[in-house]
């Protein structure tokens, strides 16, 4: 078995959740409090004529075979989900430094977005099968990039999220989007509780927003305890760690 060593790396934190519930807004707030910000990654909506480079480019792909479509969906769900993992390894790259520097990192969606999206087109009408695959599809992303160390999930009702992002996004939702919305939603919350040690998960349901907001900040702040080193992890073991190239000494158990 690995033994762990501690690494000085920055904690990447990723912000998970339904299109308008709340994670730019709720996370936002929480950071406007800490006295050290992390560096935040745009969502997907945010990069609309921002960035320039591969990213990008492979997001405008996506977006133009899919034709307007909030979810991206073209018609080759496969392909696209490993564009999307490219986009979130390309993510990855871009960040490498601040963390590597020790800096937190938070990620508007990260590959749990893609393995909940894809794995609902691939079995739109079998939730278990669904998420047997969103499990999958999650351990094919840990092959091209490290999960984020930690995962906070915003539920709200779907009803009051497709609200606010049709406010937001002055677009209607046809009733198919709204029902892949719930049914994204439904599977969010499933995939969350198979690995409550990376999940946080904060439910509008229950409490107001400054109390949503401190919650994520409580949790943004103990996220740079006790990070382990991070090999590539398409290499083998014993390779050196990703961040600060200290090698992790194999033990057999
Ligand atoms: N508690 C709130 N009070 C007022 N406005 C809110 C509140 N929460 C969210 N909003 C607003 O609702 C809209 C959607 O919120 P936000 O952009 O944070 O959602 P999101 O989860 O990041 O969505 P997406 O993934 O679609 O970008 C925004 O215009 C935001 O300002
Ligand atoms: C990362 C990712 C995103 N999407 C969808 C979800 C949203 O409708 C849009 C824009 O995302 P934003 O980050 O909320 O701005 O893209 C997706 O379908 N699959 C993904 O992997």
């Amino acid at each position: 078995m690995a033994r762990m060593t501690y690494c000085r790396r920055g904690p990447l934190i990723s912000t998970e959740g339904l299109n308008g519930v709340g994670k730019t807004y709720l996370t936002n707030r929480a950071v406007e409090t800490l006295a050290v910000k992390p560096l935040m990654l745009d969502e997907f909506s945010q990069r609309a004529n921002g960035r320039q480079g591969l990213g990008e480019a492979l997001l405008r792909a996506l977006r133009e075979a899919s034709a307007g479509d909030p979810f991206l969906r073209g018609g080759t769900p496969m392909t696209e989900t490993l564009l999307l993992m490219a986009i979130k390894r390309h993510d990855l790259d871009t960040v490498l430094p601040d963390l590597t520097s020790g800096r937190a990192v938070v990620e508007g969606r990260s590959v749990d977005t893609t393995a909940v999206c894809q794995a609902l087109l691939l079995h739109p009408d079998d939730p278990d099968t669904a998420l047997q695959t969103a499990i999958d599809l999650l351990d094919l992303a840990s092959s091209y990039r490290p999960l984020p160390d930690l995962t906070i999930l915003v539920t709200d009702d779907v009803a009051k999220a497709l609200e606010r992002a049709q406010q937001r996004d002055r677009r209607i939702f046809t009733d198919e989007q709204a029902d892949f919305m719930r049914a994204a939603g439904a599977l969010f919350e499933r995939l969350a509780a198979t690995d409550p040690v990376r999940y946080r998960v904060v439910d509008r349901r229950d409490i107001d927003e400054h109390q949503a907001a401190e919650q994520i900040r409580t949790w943004l702040q103990g996220a740079g305890h006790d990070l382990t080193c991070l090999a590539e992890p398409w290499q083998g073991p014993g390779t050196a760690c990703m961040f600060c190239r200290q090698h992790t000494p194999v033990n057999a158990s």
